[in-house]
This record gives structure tokens, sequence and C-alpha cells, in this order.
């Protein structure tokens, strides 16, 4: 055969080879969001290149379409779409459900972990298991709920431990802890076993480990651009596979122990005066071990993974965003000590924060279905049968297009409304939900999370137990931002050390004299920040300060104090225009806020008034005639930056008084000087 001839045929046989890999090329999704292609081998570079940060790389790519989708194309033709669209969102969670399922594919890459669990199982088995839990998340069963379980955790395991680490000053791995309050959590509520893994001596948490481990490299088969690789090292029995063998082994035996003991629970008292979700599973006649453990594993990856990765996230937000906090404090205090369940639901403010913390880190940030047939979403883009579509409720809470310019604040105000409004009328703040297919958080439509109630119950109470005595402090230094980390369900990487401070509440009465002092000059740096926030916001938009020739310091002082006062307002008199005037003079990028102020170094130590004469003499300097408007600017930037220096050398030199202060008082306490009042405190608290 010649040269010719051989080209020839091969090219006969190529190109129709080519053009049934490339057919899903023809999607009319937006080509220029999707990354670079190749023929055979997709994106698959940009996808391995970004292999340790796909949940931000691919919402980056999200926010870069004009239709909030984009294809991704992987080894020979295994294409999947990632949408951010709430139309496309609605399309396959809710119109089109019976034509996405979770699909053979990915069951069979889950089962090891999973099994026929309710996470990994569509159709009849499905039904049967939604329709049996649901009896666990009735009004009566989450009533009992908080006011069992929840509060037994709360205040006999969670408060002591804190306690002792902020008596004792030691840094704690919150992350690990919230875990392990929530799998107590699961399984006493699920299953009437207590595994007691929140205890003072924070036991070795060995199926922690061992669950994380299982989850992990189940999550990296699902993401794998070879999947081929799992299956042979799944045949041979090494490496990550070996370790998921184990892992997977020590979950069910963990998981046959709980069965077994409620199995006699059973026989000896056949009418259980609790009924729990394990007794539910096995009295509806199904005794088929595999299948029960399968569910036991299924709802401790429920309730264990996503209130800790939620808590976590969200401490760590106001530990950024201490005006929030107050206001969520404001509220607990409001309640009783320990919430009952119709205050716990009454938490309107704290329910909005939490809502708005998770729209920023969700505790599942991308989840998807397969569909079962050929399809084109609301969009246009086309969708072949078989294809993996995944929506992305991480890029969603980031898109302009649904939170607009300031999406990248945090602020609880945007899921509320005050009276006046037509929503409530009697001066409170009630919650303004989003369609679930706009912030798809806890799924939409006939599978969405069966636990969101009990979720937000838990994490409600939990919120209010630590507030009300701690103040959460991460340990890491100032700046150094933790990093969102994902397998199946979201994580900070690394853990969140921190320290617990106690709340001032909390504090023996000569340190809390002491200290309002050092929170009212934090107030008014605070404010004074915000000023120069609003200036520095001016000078990017007209080039100057247009306001200080003709205002002083002292009225801007009074303006911004009076936003930030509004959230200081206990009694709650802060109207919905003084919130959105609030809110327009936060928009936009600012370049400068509270916890991000470049180090100017120390510069003076003096507080309060004499700063406000100062500031106000370098104000009145540059409304001084004869300069061109170029000067002019570049005095207006010396001025900010000035004020920023200045503020930044009040805050650190008050920092540093204020720890020397509570170190200080501390340690008298604990010579004895003031015995009797740290004696009561040590009594009441730890
Ligand atoms: C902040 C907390 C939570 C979040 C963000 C959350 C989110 C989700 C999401 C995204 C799904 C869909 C998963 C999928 O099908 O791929 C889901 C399903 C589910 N969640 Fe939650 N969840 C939370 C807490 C809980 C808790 C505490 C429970 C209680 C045990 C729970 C029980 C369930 C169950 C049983 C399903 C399966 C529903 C079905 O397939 O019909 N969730 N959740």
């Amino acid at each position: 055969m010649s040269i010719i001839e051989l080209l020839a045929s091969l090219s006969l046989l190529l190109v129709p080879l080519f053009f049934y890999l490339t057919r899903n090329s023809r999607s009319r999704a937006p080509s220029k969001s999707n990354p670079k292609s190749y023929p055979l081998i997709g994106s698959s570079v940009a996808i391995f290149a970004n292999r340790n940060r796909t949940t931000q790389w691919t919402s980056d790519l999200i926010q870069s379409s004009p239709t909030a989708t984009v294809v991704l194309r992987r080894l020979l033709n295994d294409s999947r779409v990632l949408t951010g669209n709430p139309a496309n969102v609605q399309h396959i969670l809710k119109t089109k459900f019976c034509d996405y399922e979770k699909g053979s594919k990915t069951r069979q890459t889950l089962f090891d972990f999973l099994g026929n669990g309710i996470f990994n199982i569509d159709g009849d088995s499905w039904k049967f298991q939604r329709q049996v839990s649901s009896h666990e998340f009735n009004t009566k069963s989450l009533r009992k709920f908080v006011e069992t379980v929840v509060d037994t955790e709360v205040s006999q395991r969670l408060i002591p431990i804190l306690s002792t680490a902020a008596a004792n000053k030691t840094v704690l791995d919150l992350q690990d802890i919230l875990q392990r309050f929530a799998f107590d959590n699961i399984c006493k509520i699920a299953f009437g076993h207590d595994p007691a893994y929140l205890l003072p001596d924070l036991p070795e948490a060995e199926f922690a480990k061992t669950f994380d481990d299982a989850a992990k490299i189940s999550s990296e088969r699902v993401a794998t651009l070879f999947p081929f690789l799992w299956k042979i090292k799944r045949f041979l029995n090494i490496g990550s596979e070996k370790r998921l063998k184990e892992a997977c082994s020590d979950l069910r035996e963990f998981a046959r122990n709980i069965i077994k003991e409620k199995k006699q629970e059973l026989n000896n008292k056949p009418s259980l005066e609790t009924v729990d979700l394990l007794s539910r599973f096995l009295s509806s006649g199904h005794s088929d071990e595999d299948f029960v453990t399968d569910i036991v594993i299924s709802f401790i990856l429920a309730g264990r993974d996503t209130t800790s990765a939620a808590l976590t996230w969200y401490f760590w937000l106001l530990s950024q965003n201490p005006e929030i906090e107050m206001e969520i404090l404001r509220e607990i205090k409001d309640k009783s000590e320990s919430p009952v369940y119709d205050e716990v639901k009454d938490m309107v403010y704290t329910h909005a924060s939490l809502c708005e913390s998770m729209r920023l880190y969700p505790p599942v940030p991308i989840d998807g279905k397969v569909a079962l047939r050929d399809d084109v979403l609301p969009d246009g883009t086309v969708i072949n049968k078989g294809m993996r579509v995944s929506y992305h409720p991480y890029a969603m809470g980031r898109a302009e297009m649904l939170w607009g310019q300031d999406r990248e604040e945090f602020k609880p105000d945007r899921w509320l409304q005050r009276a006046g409004d037509g929503v409530s009328n009697d001066g409170k703040w009630s919650f303004v939900g989003r369609d679930p297919y706009s912030y798809p958080v806890f799924q939409a439509g006939p599978r969405i999370c069966l636990g969101k109630d009990m979720a937000f119950l838990q994490m409600k109470r939990v919120v209010a137990g630590i507030l009300r005595r701690f103040k959460v402090v991460p340990a890491a230094e100032d700046g150094v931002e933790p990093v969102f980390v994902s397998f199946a369900t979201s994580k900070m990487e690394g853990g969140f050390p921190v320290r617990e401070v106690l709340s001032d509440d909390e504090k023996p009465a000569c340190v809390k004299s002491s200290l309002s002092g050092y929170e009212d000059e934090k107030l008014l740096i605070s404010q004074h920040l915000k000023v120069v926030e609003r200036k520095l916001h001016q000078f990017a938009s007209h080039g100057g300060l247009p306001f200080m020739a003709n205002s002083d310091y002292s009225e801007e002082a009074a303006h911004g104090g009076l936003n930030a006062g509004e959230s200081l307002d206990h009694e709650g008199s802060q109207t919905a225009e003084q919130t959105g005037e609030d809110d327009s003079s936060m928009q936009g990028d600012s370049p400068v806020s509270n916890g991000s102020l470049p180090a100017h170094g120390m510069s003076s130590a003096s507080f309060g008034k004499h700063h406000v004469v100062a500031t106000n003499e370098s104000n009145h300097l540059i409304s001084y005639g004869g300069k061109s408007s170029k000067q002019h600017k570049e005095i207006d930037l010396v001025v900010l930056e000035n004020e920023i220096s200045d503020l930044n050398g009040r805050m650190e030199a008050l920092e540093f008084d204020r720890n020397f202060l509570e170190e200080h008082a501390f340690n008298s306490l604990q010579s004895g000087k003031e015995g009797p009042q740290f004696g009561a405190f040590i009594y009441i608290y730890i």
C-alpha cells in the first residue's frame, strides 16, 4: 500500500472518529468562557492544572460566561456542564426532575462509600428512604431535637470545653470541635446512639479521620480525568484505593455496631419511648443489614459535615465583621439563656447571617446530576444523554447578576426587611428568603435537603451558646485568609485554629469596666475608618475629594458615626432608608476595610478627641487655594494615607493595651488578689 493510500485510509477512519469525539463541541453554550479545548484531550490540561482549586476556578469560569454556564471538555469526549444560571438549575432540579438523575456512573463511583444510601440512589428506593426519613424532620421531632439533644450537647459538652480553653488560653481547632459536636448530634438524633466524641480530653477521632479519607478519595474518583486509574488501583488494592477499602470497612463496622445495639434494644423493648430514624427503618420490614448500614453512613455524612462546615466559615466571617457579631449578640441576649424551640425559630437576624455566610461558603459547593436523555437547557446549552450537569452554589453565591455589586461583602441585611415595608409591622426584622434556584445551597425541587430546618435550629442554638459567652478569635495572624477546599462537602484547609476569649458579659466586673473604654475607642476608630473608606471611594470616582473643601471632619464623622451607630442601636430603630444609605456608601470595591489596612507602623498612641482635631486641621490644609488640580489630588491622597496610617497605629496600640490589660487582670485574679470574684467566675463558667 502506498503512503498516499495509507493516509487516505487513515483519514477515512479518523475523520468520522474526530466528528464523533467532538460532537459535543456543537453545543450552543457560550464558547468564550469555556477553557481552551483540543481534540481528544479537551481541556484536560487546564482541568489538571486547577485540580487543587476546582471550585474557585470553575466559579471564575462561570462568572465570566454571559449565560453563567460553561462546558468542560475532558478526555475522549467526556463533557461536563457547570451552571450557575437559576433557570437551568430549576430545569434540572425541578422541571425536568425525571430526566436528570444521580446516574449509574456516579452511583458506581460512590458505591464503595455510600452504597445504596439516600445520596446515591434514584427511583423507588430513593422515594422509600425519603418517605421514612421525613418523619424525623417534622415539627414534633425537631422540637424534641432542640430541647433535648442539642441543648445537652451545647451546655454539657461544647461550652465546658470552650470555657476551659478560654481560661487556659489554649488554641483549639474549631472545625474539629464543630465536627465532633455535629457527629454526636446526628448519631443521637438519628440512631439514638451517643458516640461521645466531644469530650474534654478530645478523644482520638479515628472515626473522623476514616470518614474524611473515605469522602475525599470517593470525591477524587468523581473528579478524576482518568477514571480507569482508580479502577485499576482498586483491582490491585493499592494506594488510595487500598485506603478507601480499609476506611469503608471501618465505617461499615461502626454502622453495624450501632445497628446491632438498636436491634437488641428493639427486641428488649418493642415499643420505644422515642422513635429515631434507625428504629423506623428497622421496623419498616427492611432488615437487610447492608441496606440499613448504607442509610446510617449517608446520615452521618448529611449531619456531620454540612453544619460543621457552615459554622466554621460562619465564625470566621464574624471574626472579620465585629459590627455584625454585635447585632447577632443583641438578638441572642433578647432570648433566654438556653433558647427553647420557638425562640430559636425567632432568631431572624441570626438566621439571615447564617444564610449570608452559606451564600459565600456553601457546605456543598458543587452538586450534579446526569442527563438520562438528550436535552437543551433554558440558556441554549445542548445536553447529550449521559452528560453530567452540575449546578454551582459557590459560583452563584458570588454572582453579581444575583447579588449585586456588593456581592463579596458579608451583609445579612440583604435577607431582611424592617417594619413599615409591608412585610411585618411590629418594628422587628423579618426574613425575606430567596428562591431556591438562585440559592440552591440546600439543593431544590423534590430532592431538597431533608435536614434544612434541623440544620438551622442546630446552628442557631450553637451560635447562641457560643456568642453569649465567648468571642472567637482566629489564632492565625491578621490578614491571613483561610483556604476553602471541598471534597463533597467544604472544609477549611488545615482546620480553624482559634482562641476563645470570654465575652465581656462573662468577664469579672473589674476587667469588664476597664475594657469598656477600649471598646468605645475601637468603635470610634471603626467609624473613622468608614469615613476614610468613603473618601477613598469618592477619590476613585472623582479623582479627588470634593467634599473636603466644604465640610470638616466632624460632619463626616457624625455621618459615618450615624451609620455605625445604627447597627448598634439597641432599640432597633434603624430605618429602611438609612440602611439603604449605608448600603450605597459601601457599594463597589472598597480598597480599605477595617480588617485590611496596610501597616504603616505605629504613629500616635493617643486616643479620642485629640485626633479629631488633628484630622480637622489636615482637612483644612487641603482647602487652601492656589494649588493646581494635580497638586490637589496629590495632597488628597497624602491626607488619606496619613489618616489610614494614623488609624492603623491607633488600632494597633489599642489592641496592645487591651491585651495587656486582659493579661494583667487575669494574672492578678489568678494570683488571688481578687480571689473570691474569680472563684465565682470559675465556678459558674468552667
Ligand atoms: C447547613 C447544613 C446542610 C446543608 C447545606 C445541606 C445541603 C444538602 C444538599 C445540597 C443536598 C443534596 C445532596 C444531593 O442529593 O446530592 C442535601 C440532601 C440531604 N440532606 Fe442536607 N444539608 C444540610 C444539613 C443536613 C442535616 C443536618 C441533615 C440531617 C440529617 C440533612 C439531611 C439530608 C438528606 C437526608 C438529604 C437527601 C435528600 C434526598 O436526596 O432526597 N442535611 N442536603
